[in-house]
């Protein structure tokens, strides 16, 4: 489901601005000081999920200023939807993923199911050590299994949101602060 550029122009501007574009770019920064602490040396393989990931992906990898791999995976159970559904894989990565330590970089954690099978899927594929890194938490009890990241760059309410990275209904993952939709 994709609206129109009216529709997304009228949204953006009822929406409420959380945290404008030096507050991303801060807390992206504290990330990258984390995952350098802890991540330089093992080369790791940071994995993008497409496609809210972009961003932060786009982002985190200039700040980090050692050796990383970078591939991306493709898994959705929202597409572009404000309600989430099944897990579907459109895109695995190409490395293989056999006794390496990976990052994987998504946008935001809400229920957990997307991350939770991203993490299964790099287990059954060999990988060493798993990592997860999110630029949004978005704070509620339906947590699955109660999943946390390792590396977390803002939390949210329970709101939708959308922007660096986010989409609202397939649009706006553009604009760079984090903002959160008046209506759904
Ligand atoms: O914690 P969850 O409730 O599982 O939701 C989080 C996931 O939802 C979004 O993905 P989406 O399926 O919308 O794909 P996208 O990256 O293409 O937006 C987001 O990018 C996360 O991957
Ligand atoms: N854009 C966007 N995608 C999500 N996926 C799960 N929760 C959200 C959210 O609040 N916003």
């Amino acid at each position: 489901m994709t609206i129109s550029a009216e529709e997304a122009s009228r949204v953006l501007a009822e929406a409420e601005l959380l945290y404008d574009e030096a507050n991303v770019d801060r807390a992206i920064e504290r990330m990258a000081t984390q995952i350098t602490d802890e991540l330089n040396g093992s080369l790791p393989l940071f994995l993008c999920v497409m496609t809210g990931g972009l961003v932060l992906s786009g982002k985190l990898l200039p700040r980090l200023m050692f050796p990383v791999e970078l591939d991306y995976l493709h898994a959705t159970r929202y597409r572009g939807a404000t309600q989430g559904g099944e897990l579907s894989w459109l895109a695995k990565p190409r490395a293989s993923l056999r006794d390496r330590v990976v990052l994987i970089v998504d946008d935001i954690l809400d229920e957990g199911h997307t991350l939770a099978g991203i993490i299964q899927q790099c287990r059954d594929e060999g990988a060493q050590e798993v990592r997860t890194a999110v630029l949004v938490d978005k704070q509620h009890d339906r947590r699955f299994n109660n999943l946390q990241a390792d590396y977390v760059g803002l939390r949210v309410d329970d709101r939708y949101v959308f922007g660096a990275g986010m989409d609202y209904k397939g649009l706006l993952r553009n604009v760079p602060g984090i903002y959160a939709a008046r209506e759904i």
